[in-house]
């Protein structure tokens, strides 16, 4: 009786269902010494009851299936002594037979139902005994008493556990909600920056927004014009960094000696010209974003360092004995195979999985022709509000040749014919197919001689937008120059006295499509 009372006391102070029933097992166990103590539980549908048994098997039995005992104590409510003698024959259902194990002579079974006081069944205890001796059991009111303590327990904790399961579910399901309204909300907002409705960008916009909520290093990849700054530019904003700078440098424009004291800074006498410190782009990056475009123009040793800075964010100004920090992410960019440059080993390999954490592939132009008439639309709208006039959008003649149009420059391309178009357009008028023919044709045999036609494409009194004519302009000297030494771009670059880096930055901004 005293052992009966300790033993409810113990169990009553626990808070789980799994606990209370093992606890009451060990009890039972100890109370009683009998070959086994088990507890079979309703299945979470009340169509079955079930019980796991050493080998972490679980076995079930159905409440309506009357070839197991637990079916009977279930819909009588009442206890069952299966005698030795009655054994063998429920001994036929194998899950009964599994839960029972072995059996002599002496072994009987005791089943009795353990329910709470509104009537419910909680449990079923199934005791294995050697003797008659604890048969008395189903008439004992200290361990009946105990047996509905622990129904009733086991009740109570049924009810908390389904409680908590439905308010976790219930603040999942909040917090989904949450998220999906944020997400539509970001990429709502991103639509109007990365423009086009076909399927390729719609997914470019879901992985640019799960980029920017990841820490991983993004590398986009694509041909020039497609909109890889674009894109580092949204992965940044839509970044929890986005209160800190973006940091862009191209590292194909930038002379190789430059790059390393650019991205690093560097400490005042590190070398003639050095007569005061400076802070480098890591520095400015601090906290935010840090693009490096065309990194496949890295030269290899200034790779080493970034893999080093990438690893420990730290780093050392050039001149400096002093190491710094700076907590960037990462965002690089390049229309080049890097694969292929690691396999031609102009590319580290290690810097190269260092960096392809989260890659970003852009479609080309011509591969997503749907979006052409809304980016065209979206520019002339740029361009009305940048000049304040109303060009009225595109005919539909102009719409035809450019779904037409192979676009090697892709959406830049797209952008800068737009703008020369509507350069030549009155206000309240649409581009006429006549206003960007000449610069389509131009385009096409960008190898053409520098005819007199070409270089006269804009009438002087017709200029609109001084920076598209000087482009315009700076775009045929080019193009002419580099014809006349072959494609060459060394010569041409001295011919003209600028940099060969700075041509090369200056063809892929230009879109001139001449190969070395
Ligand atoms: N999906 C787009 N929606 C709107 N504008 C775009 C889109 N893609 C590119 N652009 C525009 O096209 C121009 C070129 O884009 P961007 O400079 O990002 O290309 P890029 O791939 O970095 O080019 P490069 O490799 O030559 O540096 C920019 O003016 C950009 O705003």
């Amino acid at each position: 009786m005293n052992n009966w009372l300790k033993s409810a006391a113990e169990l009553v102070v626990i808070r789980h269902s799994t606990q209370l029933l093992s606890k009451f097992t060990q009890v039972l166990d100890a109370e009683l010494g009998c070959r086994g103590v088990y507890i079979l539980t309703p299945s979470a549908d009340g169509r079955f009851v079930e019980c796991a048994i050493n080998d972490n098997r679980q076995l079930n039995w159905s409440v309506s299936d009357f070839d197991n005992p637990f079916a009977h104590v279930i819909h009588s409510g009442k206890s069952m002594l299966l005698k030795n003698s009655e054994l063998l024959y429920w001994l036929s259902n194998e899950g009964f037979s599994d839960l029972i194990g072995c059996t002599d002579d002496s072994v009987n079974v005791v089943i009795l139902p353990m329910l709470s006081k509104d009537g419910q069944l909680q449990a079923i205890l199934v005791l294995k005994t050697d003797s008659y001796s604890n048969h008395g059991m189903d008439s004992d009111e200290n361990f009946l008493d105990l047996l509905s303590v622990c129904a009733n327990h086991l009740q109570l904790l049924n009810d908390m556990e389904a409680k908590k399961r439905k308010s976790q579910l219930l603040s999942e399901s909040l917090i989904e909600v949450e998220q999906g309204k944020i997400k539509s909300h970001l990429l709502d907002g991103l639509a109007s920056v990365l423009i086009g409705q076909s399927e390729v960008m719609k997914s470019l916009r879901e992985q640019v927004a799960i980029a920017a909520s990841s820490r991983l290093s993004v590398m986009i990849q694509g041909e020039t014009g497609t909109g890889k700054e674009l894109v580092s530019r949204a992965v940044h904003d839509l970044s929890s960094r986005s209160k800190a700078n973006f940091v862009a440098i191209n590292c194909a424009a930038i002379p190789e000696h430059l790059l390393e004291s650019e991205l690093f800074g560097y400490v005042k006498g590190a070398f003639s010209g050095a007569d005061k410190s400076k802070k480098g782009l890591l520095a400015d990056a601090d906290g935010g974003t840090l693009f490096l475009d065309e990194i496949g123009d890295m030269p290899l040793a200034l790779q080493a360092k970034l893999l080093r800075v990438l690893e420990s964010h730290k780093y050392r100004p050039v001149g400096s004995e002093k190491e710094l920090d700076s907590n960037f992410r990462l965002v690089v960019a390049t229309h080049l195979n890097l694969k292929e440059q690691v396999l031609n080993n102009k590319f580290r390999k290690d810097l190269y999985y260092r960096l392809y954490q989260y890659p970003i592939a852009l479609p080309r132009l011509k591969d997503r022709t749907s979006d052409i008439e809304k980016l065209s639309t979206h520019f002339v709208e740029q361009y009305n509000a940048k000049h304040k006039c109303s060009v009225r959008g595109l005919h539909y003649k102009v719409l035809d040749r450019l779904l037409d149009y192979d676009f090697p420059g892709n959406v830049r391309e797209l952008k800068h014919l737009i703008e020369y178009g509507c350069a030549q357009t009155q206000d309240g008028e649409q581009i006429e197919l006549a206003h960007i023919q000449i610069k389509l044709d131009n385009e096409i045999d960008s190898l053409a001689e520098f005819e007199p036609k070409n270089r006269a494409v804009v009438e002087l009194s017709k200029i609109r937008d001084l920076k598209v004519a000087v482009r315009e302009y700076e775009s045929n000297i080019i193009a002419s120059r580099l014809r006349e030494f072959d494609g060459d771009r060394g010569r041409t670059a001295e011919s003209l006295g600028i940099p060969k880096r700075t041509l090369a930055d200056k063809c892929l901004k230009l879109e001139i499509s001449i190969n070395d």
